[in-house]
């Protein structure tokens, strides 16, 4: 039996007939008829991420044409329309203001017009987060269909991944080894083709973690943009959110606790972006699913990195996926029981049937459970009088920093540090290679006003380079903590996402250029050595000033958001669940 769908409401209303006529004319000066809108089949919207300005979600522009046929092929009526671009390299001062901009755009649109069923087509960074939060929060059935990472890059025989060639760039650049022109060489290399980062950045770990929830057929995230694959995909994805409508199958029931826990599991064995962490607590809580600050440690920290890819390891998506993409690496959790995959998904069946058969044929890209990369490869959750929440990614730890900070005879897991403390990164890069400061391997360099509303929106800076003459004497990592965030391509081992942040009065406001902090792994604390009598006394000297907003949303946003620690989101936006179920009144 069909279901009555919610754009009947609109264009099938007995009651409101003199509406439908209104509704209805206008889609036919594009060739829509009456007959297709007033048929009873669903509505699915295609929620458009690609544009010009959005370079890593472009190659939708033409995946949409596939989704579209899918979607007629299968029994619905596609539509189309944009989201707010979001641009994580090029958006200034950060593309994290737009994650709740295009999050509260899509409720808006997904409430407001006759749409049954949506496609949400991710890419870059926060495009994913953004559409599974508004998603979450309309409920109506929804799933993700990602662009796909780009071709692999290569240059002089090497691998060169985006984001983390021009973080390696950089510093060859500061050591005097190449020149801006090689540099520039480097970057393009590393993007060879349409799709978004190679590497398992932020995008790769965001569309990896809408599959480990269930919001994408299997085997989605990892399929390079240009492959076949990609476009049969699209299809494929077409024709099944018109049963996912027909079924009336909601992102209520597939968002749950278990596939966020599932999420926080995956990330930890794909050496998963940080910025996974503040997506992931928004996602949840748009979905009205509790994650606490100890899951991170007591579900994530212990989880051993199975994935071979750059940052944390050496190669690229083309690599990923021909080894089996997602699914094989959870595969290797779900063997070791470490999932929770009797959890129902997109594709109708569980998670765990979705598993089944998915070994890797290729083991030196996913390595097994019990002979892993790297052991407890999870995010490690700090505290103390700095803040009271931040993270650390231990995947990327190289053994050299290892060594020089971690293993020290008799303080293992401790260390203490000078501060040098920058506020905004302009500081940062003004004073950073200044003489006079004497920045050496004993030092941290930490950076506060980079908050969502300090900056405002949280910025990725985190990752701060040590000085030129520190980097020319082969120091390619300084201990780093701020209140901002970091690439996920990044291979430096920060303490980041700290909240709350120095904008809103959090420890980091008190700390001074010369002080000691002393990071103790063991006990999971970060603190500076400066006495309770000395950080009340620092307070009458007020906050740290941040820049004003440059536009109206900035100010809206810096009003309505919160802080990392819970997902830096639009807090007010978490009271409204479920609105795709209460129509919205006629408009004429
Ligand atoms: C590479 C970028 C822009 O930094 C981001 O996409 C990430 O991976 O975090």
């Amino acid at each position: 039996m069909t279901r009555r769908y919610r754009s009947q409401d609109w264009f099938d209303n007995p009651d409101h007939i003199d509406m439908t006529a209104l509704y209805l004319e206008r889609f036919m000066n594009y060739g829509i008829t009456p007959e297709e809108l007033r048929s009873g089949k669903p509505i699915i919207g295609i929620a458009q991420s690609g544009s010009d300005i959005s370079p890593c979600n472009r190659i939708h522009l033409d995946l949409a044409k596939r989704v579209r046929d899918g979607i007629r092929d299968a029994g619905g009526i596609p539509m189309e329309f944009p989201l707010h671009p979001i641009f994580e390299n090029c958006r200034r001062p950060t593309a994290a203001i737009d994650r709740n901009l295009a999050y509260m755009g899509l409720v808006e649109i997904l409430h407001g017009y006759p749409i049954d069923a949506v496609v949400l087509t991710t890419g870059c960074d926060k495009t994913t987060p953004s559409q599974l939060m508004a998603a979450a929060t309309v409920d109506i059935p929804a799933i993700v269909l990602s662009g796909g990472p780009m071709l692999d890059g290569w240059l002089d025989g090497e691998l060169v991944g985006s984001g983390a060639a021009i973080w390696k760039g950089r510093r060859r650049l500061a050591a005097g080894e190449i020149d801006n022109e090689k540099f520039l060489e480097i970057a393009a290399a590393s993007a060879p083709s349409a799709g978004h980062c190679n590497t398992m950045g932020t995008a790769s770990t965001m569309n990896a973690i809408a599959e480990a929830l269930g919001m994408s057929l299997t085997g989605c995230s990892a399929i390079p943009a240009p492959y076949r694959e990609r476009g049969q995909m699209a299809y494929e994805t077409g024709r099944r959110i018109v049963a996912l409508a027909e079924q009336d199958i909601r992102p209520s029931a597939i968002l749950t606790r278990d596939a966020f826990l599932d999420a926080i599991v995956t990330n930890a064995a794909i050496g998963g972006s940080t910025n996974a962490q503040q997506h992931i607590m928004a996602m949840a809580r748009h979905a009205g699913v509790e994650i606490h600050t100890e899951d991170w440690m007591k579900y994530g920290h212990d989880v051993p990195l199975l994935l071979n890819m750059q940052p944390s390891g050496k190669y690229l998506g083309e690599r990923f996926h021909r080894a089996g993409g997602v699914p094989a690496v959870m595969w290797e959790l779900e063997q070791k029981g470490k999932l929770r995959s009797q959890r129902l998904t997109v594709t109708g069946k569980t998670m765990a049937e979705n598993l089944a058969g998915r070994e890797t044929n290729d083991r030196e890209m996913i390595w097994p459970f019990d002979a892993p990369l790297k052991e407890k490869a999870g995010f490690f959750v700090l505290s103390g009088n700095l803040f009271d929440f931040a993270i650390m990614k231990t995947s990327v730890i190289s053994e050299d920093f290892r060594q020089r900070y971690l293993k020290q005879p008799g303080h293992e897991g401790v260390f203490e540090c000078r501060a040098i403390v920058f506020d905004g990164s302009d500081d940062y890069h003004k004073r950073i290679n200044d003489p006079s400061l004497n920045i050496d391997e004993n030092c941290i360099l930490v950076i506060r006003g980079a908050g969502p509303i300090g900056w405002p929106g949280s910025a990725e800076v985190v990752n701060m380079q040590p000085p030129d003459a520190l980097i020319k004497r082969g120091i390619n990592n300084l201990p780093t903590l701020g209140d901002g965030r970091q690439s996920g391509t990044s291979d430096s081992p920060s303490i980041l996402n700290a909240s709350p942040e120095s904008a809103v009065g959090g420890g980091l406001a008190w700390i001074r250029t010369g002080d000691t902090i002393r990071i103790d792994l063991n006990n999971g604390t970060a603190n500076m050595l400066v006495d309770d009598a000395e950080i009340e006394r620092r307070k009458a000297d007020g906050i740290p000033p941040v820049p004003p907003s440059q536009t109206p949303w900035q100010e809206i946003y810096r009003s309505t958001v919160g802080q990392m620690q819970s997902g830096a989101c639009m807090e007010l936006a978490l009271e409204y669940r479920n609105v795709g179920a209460v129509l919205p009144r006629h408009n004429h």
